[in-house]
């Protein structure tokens, strides 16, 4: 096949094979690889362990060639470019950690600069401008000085990702860059890339693991299932055309078109009415099914209202001719137990 993609997009592929060869063997991992970048937007390509994420990120990146195929970065071959060229157009954050020796953390952030430096591989005033701009914007400042070896794996990723916005690629690829984020950390990384992608116009592209991350933040999806071609669309087409479910095919899980999650599949033991505000009404349902019962609007033998009482909330439940009240739905839980075993 031979598809058509403009050359002004920076980066598509053709016809892309990829995987791993030891001498004459070979190992396909991904095959029918036809997709396309725009400038302005954030991808993130989703898939289960295994199915050829990094492998697809470094192919397109260089660092690993096509086993047939080709990846185009603003029209030209990757295999016509030099490192050096391909270094000037993406900048690539890997999770593999790398060997830091003594350097500074602004040191390590100023290498995103050397693709741009002459022979003698001086910074420019320019150059020092870029290395604090990513400094700042990926919210390190504070790490500048420290040994980058004494970071944590959280802080070091940060790092790595300054060192990626002042290499100034105009595109960026980043492999699972918030696996060692806690919430906050996340947010603010999900949100720089995104931003990042609008203001500056660059092409971003993340695996990641963290689907609603990826269901809120994302301009496109790629989704990778082993023998599959890779599934593209926006977030929302995507739920709708129940593309999550079948990339993520789990015996034990169910995608809940609802709320965009995962949620384990449950096998309800008993039926249970329920009524009362949110998020009161939500979260007493969350630990309900969690015991085992499935929430209905009303039911024949068991119902449970909550209603205010004063500053509080409390539950009420009516079972035949049991007429019970609860403060907390730890104690609607335990007595629940208690009238059900009676
Ligand atoms: N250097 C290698 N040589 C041979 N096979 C490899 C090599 N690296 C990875 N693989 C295999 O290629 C397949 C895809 O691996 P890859 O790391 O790309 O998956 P992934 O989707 O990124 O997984 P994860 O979500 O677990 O990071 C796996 O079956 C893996 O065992």
């Amino acid at each position: 096949m031979n598809r058509k993609v403009s050359n002004t997009v920076p980066l598509y592929t053709q016809d892309l094979q990829i995987g791993y060869q030891s001498g004459k063997r070979h190992r396909t991992v991904l095959d029918r690889i036809n997709l396309s970048m725009e400038r302005g937007e954030l991808v993130c390509l989703l898939g289960e362990n295994g199915v050829g994420k990094s492998t697809l990120l470094k192919t397109i990146s260089k660092i690993i060639k096509p086993l047939s195929g080709d990846v185009f970065i603003n029209g030209k071959s990757i295999s016509k470019l030099s490192n050096i060229e391909i270094a000037q157009n993406i900048s690539l954050v890997l999770t593999e950690r790398i060997n830091t020796g003594m350097m500074t953390v602004y040191d390590l952030v100023s290498l995103g600069r050397y693709p741009y430096t002459n022979w003698s591989g001086k910074l420019s005033k320019e150059d020092w401008k870029k290395v604090d701009w990513a400094i700042d914007q990926a919210n390190i400042a504070a790490l500048s000085n420290l040994n980058a070896m004494e970071l944590s794996d959280g802080q070091l990723q940060k790092v790595m990702i300054a060192r990626a916005l002042a290499q100034d690629g105009e595109i960026m690829i980043l492999d699972e860059p918030t696996a060692f984020l806690d919430i906050n950390n996340r947010l603010e990384i999900i949100n720089l890339l995104k931003s990042l992608a609008k203001e500056t116009n660059k092409a971003i592209l993340i695996s990641t693991h963290e689907l609603d991350l990826a269901l809120f933040s994302a301009d496109k999806l790629w989704l990778a299932t082993c023998c599959l071609p890779i599934v593209v669309g926006i977030p929302e087409d995507l739920v709708l055309k129940n593309a999550l479910q079948e990339t993520f095919d789990h015996d034990n899980f169910n995608f809940d078109l609802q709320t965009g999650r995962f949620a384990v599949k449950r096998a309800f033991h008993q039926t249970i009415g329920l009524e009362g505000p949110e998020p009161y009404f939500t979260w007493t349902k969350h630990a309900l099914n969690r015991m085992g019962y499935a929430v209905v609007d009303n039911d024949e033998t068991m119902n449970i209202k909550i209603t205010k009482s004063g500053n509080d909330y409390e539950w009420k439940v009516n079972r035949l001719q049991d007429h019970l009240k609860f403060d907390s739905i730890e104690s609607l839980l335990k007595g629940l137990n208690s009238v059900i075993n009676k």
